[in-house]
């Protein structure tokens, strides 16, 4: 194949003295002029090109970069608002136990004691074991606060709500009645039954020893127990229990009274 000349060599050819009267000459002339014009035509075409691409990349990638910013960012307040969820979860959760535990002994408080009460008598209504419970009080407490001040009487109630709750199962619910009373609430336990673990702790408050009452001080408590009737208001299983109570303290105290069915 022909190799084609350069653009000197072309040009050279074009000057020649010995090519001037040529009739090619002006010919190829007019090629060389066209195929520069074209070169140049497509050069700048690729410059254009070139340039449209460069800034068609620098588009690209700068929506890239924002896209990824606004992926971190978004990832952060999902990071951010996981965490504040969970720690409401926590809060609320805290906040829920506070508000159903007695904040001195740490047992089940009242309200606690009586959202059981009512599932407990739910759970009769449909044909399940009726619950007892048990109603308990510290004899003569009232001389231990003013004998020993009344952080000596905190420390007391506190030793006695873990001494009863240890004498529990898992199922059974001792809650702060108020004061220096206690109430047991003992699921699908007959009379029989709640005796022999009222009387048990009974027997383990007895032998408690109390140095902060002095060597021999010994506590004692009454108990007034009552088995749920199917049908009743749970009021009134509280009160049969009550009354029980104050017959034991009646009767001398540091004993056991059972409501009759
Ligand atoms: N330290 C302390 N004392 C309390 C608390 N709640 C109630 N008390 C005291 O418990 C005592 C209860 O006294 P009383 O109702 O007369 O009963 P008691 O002395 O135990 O006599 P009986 O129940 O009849 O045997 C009072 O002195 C109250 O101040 C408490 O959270 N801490």
């Amino acid at each position: 194949m022909t190799e084609i000349p350069g653009d000197d060599e072309l040009d050279r050819l074009l000057d020649a003295a010995e090519h001037r009267d040529n009739p090619l000459r002006p010919l190829l002339a007019a090629l060389v002029e066209r195929d520069r014009e074209q070169r140049a035509r497509l050069e700048r075409l690729l410059r254009i090109s070139d340039c449209s691409y460069g800034m068609a990349l620098s588009q690209t990638q700068s929506l890239l970069q924002q896209y990824d910013r606004q992926l971190r960012r978004l990832e952060k307040i999902t990071r951010i608002s996981d965490r504040y969820q969970r720690n409401l979860l926590e809060l609320n959760d805290r906040l829920r136990q506070a508000a159903l535990k007695d904040p001195l002994t740490g047992l089940a408080n009242r309200r606690l004691l009586m959202e059981r009460l009512r599932e407990e008598q739910e759970r009769c209504q449909r044909g399940q074991a009726p619950f007892s419970l048990a109603m308990l009080d510290v004899d003569y407490f009232k001389r231990i606060n003013d004998r020993h001040g009344h952080d000596v009487g905190d420390r007391v109630l506190c030793l006695l709500a873990q001494t009863i709750d240890e004498q529990l199962r898992g199922y059974d619910l001792c809650a702060r009645w108020g004061g220096e009373e206690f109430m047991l609430l003992l699921p699908g336990t007959d009379i029989a039954q709640a005796r022999r673990l009222s009387e048990r702790i009974m027997a383990r408050v007895r032998e408690l020893r109390l140095p902060d009452l002095g060597q021999h001080a010994r506590l004692t408590v009454s108990v007034g127990l009552a088995i749920h009737r199917s049908g009743e208001a749970v009021d009134q299983t509280i009160g049969r229990a009550d009354s029980e109570l104050l017959q034991a303290k009646r009767q001398g105290r540091d004993r056991l009274m059972v409501a009759t069915l």
